[in-house]
């Protein structure tokens, strides 16, 4: 559903773009995060940069995994379509969201400053996992979150939840369910980091490939956006995401497994750590990688065959 009418193609203005993005709440607060990053670097005024929010297939699927339904891609298709077609420039992505390989044409320009990519616990009241009381019901549609949470603690009862964060959220405070774990960078670009019961640490929830980072795509071809993009773009989140998504390439690329995967930029160099889990949690392969930042999607590529090969029983084969 495109609503506002766009300008063909060919009579773009120069510096004129206009950007697309998913129409939920969390879509839209990171579009408007984007347009403003521009606005600021290129002295661009708010209707110089118009905002079209698109549904798409994931948005108006609610009652079934997205696993079920099909992936990653049915976030981005409606998007991607009217991106080749020349309706939009620039989209806007969770990169969390984004598949691993983009359609033809299309290419991730750069990413924007990431925000803290750390998970966290929605209750009522509890701060930590552990100290949730025993047989709690905790909702969650990640694979990863849900086999985390099993092998963590496999007496807690884990369901599906799906819907937006602010529907999630409201299912723990009437007590539908006891907790739901999301991402803090969601919850702070929605205004509502005073919702978070308690921030998991890195090493107790290995936040999702791409998680709290903000991916901008453009047509490969598209010389003016990536000029415009040059002064909003994240080197450092480009490396971190570039290990990440190397290391999910390789590992599966499907969202059908409980994969976790974070890398951390100091200096020139990358930190990488991945971790595949079966969905009952009980099986885990993981592993980490130092290097430079500028063999990022080597080092992903390598932990993520590592982790493959000694994969044991149970992750490549669910019982
Ligand atoms: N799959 C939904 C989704 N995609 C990105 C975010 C959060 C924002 C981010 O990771 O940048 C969320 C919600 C959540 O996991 O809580």
């Amino acid at each position: 559903m495109s609503q506002q009418p766009t300008p063909p193609r060919q009579q773009r203005l120069p510096g004129r773009f206009v950007i697309g993005t998913r129409a939920s709440p969390l879509a839209m607060a990171q579009a408007r995060e984007f347009a403003g990053r521009l606005m600021q670097a290129h002295g661009w005024a708010q209707d110089e940069l118009p905002l079209d929010a698109i549904v798409t297939t994931g948005d108006s699927i609610q009652n079934r995994s997205l696993a079920e339904a099909g992936g990653k891609g049915l976030f981005t298709k409606e998007l991607d379509v009217a991106q080749l077609a020349g309706t939009i420039d620039f989209a806007v992505h969770s990169s969390k969201d984004l598949q691993t390989r983009l359609p033809d044409g299309l290419v991730v320009g750069g990413y924007l400053p990431r925000e803290d990519a750390r998970d966290v616990l929605i209750s009522r009241g509890i701060a930590r996992v552990a100290d949730l009381p025993q047989g709690a019901v905790i909702g969650s549609a990640s694979l990863r979150r849900q086999a985390m949470l099993r092998r963590s603690r496999p007496d807690l009862q884990v369901v599906l939840l799906r819907g937006n964060v602010a529907r999630r959220m409201e299912k723990v405070a009437s007590g539908e369910i006891d907790a739901t774990l999301l991402a803090l960078a969601g919850l702070r670009r929605l205004g509502l980091e005073d919702k978070a019961s308690g921030i998991l640490s890195i090493e107790e929830s290995l936040p999702a490939v791409g998680q709290g980072a903000i991916g901008i795509t453009i047509r490969a071809d598209d010389a003016a956006a990536i000029a415009a993009l040059a002064p909003v773009i994240c080197r450092d989140t480009g490396f971190a995401v570039t290990a990440e998504r190397a290391f999910l390439a390789e590992v599966d690329g499907s969202c059908r497994m409980p994969i976790a995967g974070h890398a951390v930029v100091t200096g020139d160099r990358v930190h990488l750590r991945g971790l595949l889990l079966s969905p009952d949690g009980s099986a885990s392969a993981e592993g980490e990688r130092h290097g430079s930042v500028t063999d990022a999607a080597k080092l992903g590529a390598d932990l993520g065959r590592e982790l493959r090969a000694r994969a044991p029983a149970g992750i490549y084969d669910p019982a």
